[in-house]
């Protein structure tokens, strides 16, 4: 799928001659072969709550419908970032061995009604609503599904615990990814947030509290909503990365830019190396100044921004 604006898809079946017995000669899919895994694929719920849906199919070629519109949004952005693990850091799928991908759009529906609010990951794929058409329009914006390919990886890995600290750093993990590979901006669902209103976004690695998000560990959520303030207390970690990214004097702390290349560096090899299912902010700390210590010197500028940011953001 060539994923370009107006739809069109190419539907790639490199290095194979015939296509997958199932899929009809002639017709295209959102199913790609190409890079590694199995396949990568986008099905539709049609509005329903059965998973994985149907297929989204095109006669010509031409994705330009509403509804398969939707369906390559959530396919090229599944692709895209696939290729960014697997370009940025090496990594062949959400699971390092290729595991095939499959994301499902339009699911949920309120039948007869508004589309569902939000995305997830279920532990075997990546699902999208349509959104109710006020507060979100359909969740698949590249971010969102960075976000939640995101989790796949973490799930994978480090196997963070979602509730509390643990799922705070989930929640900041899907969020610092999200704003790595949707590399223009600091902010998480700007594009389906609020389609009425401009300007605004689900989620602000830069400031936080304007998603109204903690941004330092004094501020922290520790009632129970939320799997206790998994995406709350995210904000804390988000602004640590985001510190690290831009520099800045943040609550008295000056912290040297390093820029996103160092942070994504620095933030993967924490997952994959040193984060457990029980880390906290503290376990954050000490994972992303080893990972910085090993790429770049325990005494290097990195490694001092690393502490810095966690010092900002009044953790360690
Ligand atoms: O992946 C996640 O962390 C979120 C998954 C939420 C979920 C979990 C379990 C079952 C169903 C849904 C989904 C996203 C999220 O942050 N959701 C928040 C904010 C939100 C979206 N839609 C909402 C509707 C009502 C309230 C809050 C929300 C949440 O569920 O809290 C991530 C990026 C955008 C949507
Ligand atoms: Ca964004
Ligand atoms: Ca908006
Ligand atoms: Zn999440």
């Amino acid at each position: 799928v060539d994923g370009s604006a107006n739809g069109t898809g190419t539907t790639l079946y490199a290095g194979t001659t015939s296509i997958p017995t199932f899929l009809s000669q002639g017709t295209y899919y959102l199913y790609d072969t190409t890079r590694g895994p199995d396949y990568i694929r986008t099905l539709s719920a049609n509005g329903q709550n059965t998973l994985p849906g149907s297929y989204v199919t095109d006669a010509d070629n031409n994705f330009s419908a509403s509804n398969q519109r939707i369906a390559v949004s959530a396919h090229t952005g599944a692709v895209q970032v696939f290729d960014y693990f697997k370009g940025t850091h090496g990594r062949s799928s959400y699971d390092g061995n290729n595991a095939s991908i499959t994301s499902t759009v339009s699911y949920d529906d309120v039948p007869g009604g508004d589309g569902y609010n939000n995305a997830f990951w279920n532990g075997q794929q990546m699902v999208y609503g349509d959104g109710d058409g006020r507060t979100f329009s359909p969740l698949v914006e590249l971010d969102i599904v960075a976000h939640e390919l995101t989790h796949a990886v973490t799930g994978a890995s480090a196997g963070l615990i979602y509730q509390n600290e643990s799922g705070a750093l989930n929640e900041a993990v899907s969020d610092i990814f999200a704003v790595m590979v949707d590399r223009d901006d600091y902010r998480v669902g700007e594009e389906s947030y609020t389609p009425g209103t401009s300007g605004d976004a689900l989620r602000y690695l830069d400031d936080p509290p304007a998603g109204d998000q903690p941004d330092h560990y004094a501020d922290r959520y520790v009632g129970s909503q939320d799997n206790g303030g998994v995406h709350i207390n995210s904000g804390i970690a988000n602004k640590q990365a985001y510190l690290m990214m831009a520099g800045g004097t943040f609550r008295g702390q000056s912290v040297q830019s390093v820029g996103r290349g160092v942070t994504e560096k620095v933030w993967y090899r924490a997952l994959t190396r040193y984060f457990t299912a029980s880390t906290n902010f503290a376990g954050a700390r000490e994972g992303t100044l080893q990972a910085a210590a090993d790429l770049y010197g325990a005494g290097s500028s990195q490694a001092r921004a690393v502490a810095d940011a966690w010092a900002a953001v009044g953790v360690g």
